[in-house]
């Protein structure tokens, strides 16, 4: 069925504030009910657009930090940045902070080793989650792929952002990453703790200690946020709910910018039947620059039925789109390491921000409307003659679909 004209869009000020409060409202019982972790209020978010506004606020926060650093990160690569964060997280553990560094064994294997020796003698404590050759097969398909730094119980950080030179800079060219990352204070800075606790327990004794104060947080700004945690497991996951609930509930807009697009046909229908009934479903993708072409031509695959449902795709043009973002109708947003593909939804360790908030809202949305001035759409006619060659690409990735 071809998707009948979106229901328009209301601007800030005709979204009058009752009904954003109940929009606000539906999507919050819908998520809690349904996921089983209770919102927060009173937390301030400040939404950080790539490493040139990422990494300075991060590095701060760690430098000032008087108790703990605790640390995970899927990549963790060279350059730069990788020197900077660990001289960082060595000069706090030198100082007798309590500093934890939980890294993917298989996304952090390109670090350098003497930047791991240098904080082992500091007294960084690194753990390595599932390092691919000690374990079978089914595990390592599992990957950890939640990316968050907390500090002093206080502040916490999470989005798609790696420790690597890719991710600095401003986007300006193709080797400089577009990221979006969110510093936190409030108390959703706990369950920000708990999905590092989560995976640390797997790697290493020592839980907690002495030097864990359990705080209670004082408001600190207004925005309502749920954190999700997605688990590596088989069958339905808290993440597949989060996103579900989002394009089932959505009623004039749903966006969504993620780096890897490659869900299963669940999600795909999911996202045409929302589209096709009249709501605006806006897809940001990589176009020219992305480092998983088999990942592409996996998404590639189903723009035919996306186009013809109504989906409007874009490519951004400039550098590789890493940031993973959805917002829906002007007063929820989705930010976090969660990828729209089959690994974040169904065979990884995620974390993702449920913010229920018009002004943050507002500011990814001004975001990535200047990312779609940089983007060129898909043109449904174009598309369905595309070159025989691109159709057998996007075939020859069927059997690698499941592991994208
Ligand atoms: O998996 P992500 O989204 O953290 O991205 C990491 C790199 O792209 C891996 O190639």
């Amino acid at each position: 069925m071809i998707a009948s004209t979106p229901a328009p869009v209301s601007t800030a000020q005709d979204t009058g504030g009752s009904e954003a409060a109940a929009r606000k409202q539906r999507i919050r019982r819908r998520l809690e009910r349904l996921i089983g972790v209770a919102a927060t209020e009173g937390n301030e978010l400040r939404v950080l657009r790539n490493g040139d506004e990422i990494f300075p606020a991060m590095l701060e926060q760690v430098r000032a930090a008087e108790h703990t650093v605790d640390m995970m990160t899927f990549v963790y690569w060279r350059g730069e940045i990788a020197r900077e964060f660990a001289a960082a997280l060595a000069e706090r553990a030198a100082a007798g902070i309590r500093v934890r560094l939980l890294l993917d064994g298989f996304g952090a294997s390109r670090i350098e080793p003497h930047l791991l020796n240098a904080m082992d003698a500091a007294g960084v404590q690194v753990a390595w989650f599932r390092k691919p050759l000690l374990l079978s097969p089914f595990k390592q398909n599992h990957r950890c792929h939640r990316k968050a730094l907390i500090v002093d119980e206080t502040t916490a950080f999470t989005g798609g952002v790696g420790i690597a030179e890719e991710w600095s800079g401003d986007a300006q060219d193709p080797g400089h990453w577009r990221d979006t990352h969110v510093q936190v204070r409030g108390p959703a800075v706990d369950g920000i703790a708990a999905a590092f606790a989560q995976n640390w327990a797997e790697c290493h004794d020592v839980l907690f200690d002495d030097r864990d104060r359990f705080i209670e947080h004082t408001p600190r700004g207004e925005a309502v946020v749920q954190v999700v945690r997605g688990s590596a497991s088989i069958g339905w996951q808290d993440m597949q709910t989060l996103i579900r609930v989002m394009l089932t509930t959505a009623q004039h807009r749903f966006r969504l910018a993620t780096a890897y697009f490659a869900p299963d046909d669940y999600f795909i229908e999911l996202l045409c039947d929302t589209a096709r009934r009249g709501v605006q479903v806006q897809i940001l993708l990589p176009g020219p620059h992305t480092d998983q072409r088999a990942c592409q031509l996996a998404g590639q695959h189903h723009y035919a039925a996306l186009l013809a449902a109504g989906v409007d795709i874009r490519q951004y043009q400039p550098t590789m789109m890493h940031a993973k973002i959805i917002t829906v109708d002007q007063v929820a947003s989705l930010v976090g390491s969660t990828n729209f593909n089959r690994r974040s939804l169904d065979h990884d360790e995620e974390i993702m921000l449920a913010v229920l908030d018009e002004g943050f809202t507002a500011t990814l949305d001004d975001h990535y409307d200047q990312d779609l001035e940089r983007s060129e759409p898909i043109d449904p006619a174009r598309w369905s003659h595309r070159p025989t060659s691109q159709r057998l690409r996007e075939l020859a990735v069927t059997p690698l679909r499941r592991f994208l």
